[in-house]
């Protein structure tokens, strides 16, 4: 079973149509990632995959039920970070994490151990007692990245995730994805960093213009190349028309 799929989907935002006929899969125990210039339309993709955004047009299909007549039991099996990390401010680190642990229905016994398991794989015990607002963009983004993870998900969809760590954190959290993808997890990721694709990733789609326009193979030599190439070809093909 596909883990997470969308289907001709197709979505306009104001005036400008963010996504044109997309249609993408992700297999669980893998690793998918997608690469575009700003606004090619990465975040609505995923909003759309996750709910929160109506399609105007396809189908999502998540864990093998159509989203648009999903349980809602489902999203216990998801979890996703979409551009701001979610803190509430006023909590700790570790209050945070507990409100998501309840929210994903990890069991009341299991929680405080996974919230230290998960600091400690994200490098960040030692301010898992401060208050949200107090801390560093960084370490904030640990926070929604050890909330979308730390009920072994099914499913993962993460912006982002690499924006703001540092290059301790960028390592630990490329472990702890191929670790959800080896217990087989789905996990779709985006990024502008190719190389930190190339490390991380088992696929690549690249998005242009609110559309998928081909695949990378995230071990050939000079992804840059190929990645500009695949852009330069659909810019020219888009003006010829
Ligand atoms: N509410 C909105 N109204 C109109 N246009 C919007 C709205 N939200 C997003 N867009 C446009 O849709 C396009 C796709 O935006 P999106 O955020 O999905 O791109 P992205 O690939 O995630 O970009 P980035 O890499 O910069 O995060 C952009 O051109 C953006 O300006």
């Amino acid at each position: 079973m596909t883990a997470l799929a969308v289907q001709n989907i197709s979505k306009t935002l104001g005036d400008h149509l963010a996504l044109q006929q997309v249609t993408l899969k992700v297999e669980p125990g893998s690793i998918h990632a997608l690469v575009g210039l700003n606004g090619a339309g990465k975040t609505t993709l995923m909003r759309v995959m996750l709910g929160m955004l109506r399609p105007d047009g396809g189908r999502v299909t998540l864990l093998g039920h159509d989203l648009a007549h999903a349980p809602s039991s489902l999203w216990r099996q998801v979890g996703h970070q979409i551009e701001v990390p979610p803190c509430y401010p006023e909590l700790t680190a570790r209050q945070n994490l507990w409100v998501a642990a309840q929210l994903r229905g990890v069991p009341e016994q299991d929680i405080s151990s996974r919230i230290t398991q998960v600091a400690e794989a994200l490098n960040m015990s030692a301010w898992i007692d401060r208050r949200a607002r107090t801390l560093s963009l960084g370490t904030r983004q640990k926070i929604g990245l050890g909330a979308a993870l730390l009920h072994d998900p099914c499913v993962l969809v993460l912006d982002e995730p690499g924006n703001a760590l540092d290059p301790l954190a960028l390592v630990r959290l490329r472990g702890l994805l191929r670790r959800a993808a080896v217990r087989g997890a789905a996990v779709l990721v985006s990024s502008h960093h190719l190389d930190e694709l190339a490390r991380m990733a088992d696929h690549i789609s690249v998005m242009h213009r609110g559309q998928i326009i081909g695949t990378l193979d995230p071990q050939a030599p000079d992804l840059e190349r190929a990645f500009f190439s695949k852009v330069l070809a659909q810019e020219e093909a888009g003006a010829a028309v």
